[in-house]
């Protein structure tokens, strides 16, 4: 069964002469981003790859170790520069992704996430499935939904890839930049690992040589009245790092730190940013915390294309025994890879974090705040 209203694109919505969003988009007052202290554009810190280098026998590496640590460690997140990827490159992709969403809605449809019959048994019905073009999924009448369309796309294994769901004009750059962000991801991984006195491979042996890869293309249609809506709601990511190569125009993303929303601003031509995920929280037994962000909408269209890095499906989440001890007991319990994968979409439909929704905490009543950014004290995010 498909919801009703699966089908509508915001994009369309937005090109028709609105005055306001209907209501489904509309957050209820306390919710809305404008909800509490205006935002504050954050100063964010800047990971240079090009110094963290495998042998780290410089100082200079030993700097940006350190920095690549406390980036993980305080904000969750950084920008990075000297990832070998050229601006041209990422400039292209971004293009790619503007003009596929300005192809006309019949070129978009075919690669539709609302597919017929596609489930067994299903007769003439429609159902919806996560990968391809369209919004989100809607799991009940109540739900109030994203100011976003999105192309969502499995990249890795390659022998998973649905290339129906792959538009001709992004597949050739897609496939590069699946290859070379993996290497941006496998570089980090590495140097995460060895920052925590591991060896490099410490992460990497626990997610596997075939991790699990999704593109995420995100497009933000200029909204009538953004201070009621949300482009993406608040959320952590469903990945162990996440790398998002953002519009260069137009900003949007926040994240949530000490109880306030900041900016975090539109990133010098070039760089990318990477988010750490829950996967990366629960390995690192919360030494890495996830940050909550989200997205608010504009006056402006904006766009981004984000690589999101899971462990093989088989693959057991727990937190690493080396960081457990009497100090620092087990804050998170075992799940199989594939059956958090597979409560994702649940908890995001629900807006709530994937780590609660499936009850993961040892200690449930060590809340830790909340997606809408109410807390109990001492908390931290
Ligand atoms: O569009 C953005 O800036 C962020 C998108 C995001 O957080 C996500 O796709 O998970
Ligand atoms: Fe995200």
């Amino acid at each position: 069964m498909v919801h009703p209203a699966q089908a509508q694109k915001v994009q369309h919505l937005a090109a028709g002469d609105l005055a306001m969003p209907p209501s489904r988009y509309v957050q209820s007052e306390n919710k809305r981003p404008t909800a509490g202290s205006m935002a504050v554009t954050a100063i964010i810190p800047t990971i240079d790859m090009n110094l963290l280098t495998d042998a780290a026998a410089t100082t200079a590496a030993d700097e940006e170790a350190t920095k690549l640590r406390s980036a993980l460690q305080s904000w969750g997140l950084f920008a990075v520069t000297g990832h070998g990827m050229p601006e041209s490159f990422l400039d292209e992709i971004l293009s790619a992704t503007r003009n596929f969403f300005h192809l006309p809605p019949a070129a978009k449809e075919k690669y539709s996430n609302v597919v017929a019959g596609a489930v067994a048994g299903n007769g003439n019905e429609k159902s919806f499935q996560a990968e391809g073009y369209g919004i989100d999924r809607i799991d009940t009448d109540e739900q109030i939904l994203d100011w976003c369309d999105r192309l969502y796309l499995q990249v890795q294994p390659e022998s998973n890839r649905q290339l129906k769901f792959w538009p001709p004009e992004l597949h050739e750059l897609l496939e590069e930049y699946t290859l070379r962000s993996e290497h941006v991801f496998r570089r980090l991984l590495a140097a995460v690992a060895r920052n925590l006195g591991f060896n490099s491979e410490f992460f990497a042996d626990k997610i596997g040589d075939n991790v699990s890869t999704y593109a995420r293309f995100t497009y933000y249609p200029p909204c009538p009245q953004p201070e009621l809506v949300y482009g993406l709601k608040p959320h952590t990511d469903n990945s162990v790092l996440t790398i998002l190569l953002l519009d260069n125009r137009v900003g949007g993303l926040q994240i949530l730190r000490d109880g306030r929303w900041l900016d975090i601003p539109v990133l010098t031509d070039g760089e990318l940013l990477v988010i750490a995920g829950d996967e990366i929280e629960i390995m690192s037994n919360g030494v890495f915390m996830a940050p909550v962000h989200r997205v608010v909408a504009s006056d402006r269209e904006r766009i981004s294309v984000v690589m999101f890095y899971q462990p093989e499906p088989e693959k057991v989440l727990a937190p690493s025994e080396e960081l457990v001890g009497k100090e620092r007991p087990a804050m998170y319990k075992r799940i199989e890879a594939k059956v958090f994968g597979d409560g994702v979409w649940d908890a995001f439909a629900a807006g709530e974090r994937t780590i609660d929704f499936l009850k993961v905490k040892v200690e449930q009543q060590e809340e830790r705040g909340t997606l809408d950014g109410s807390y109990s004290v001492g908390t931290r995010y």
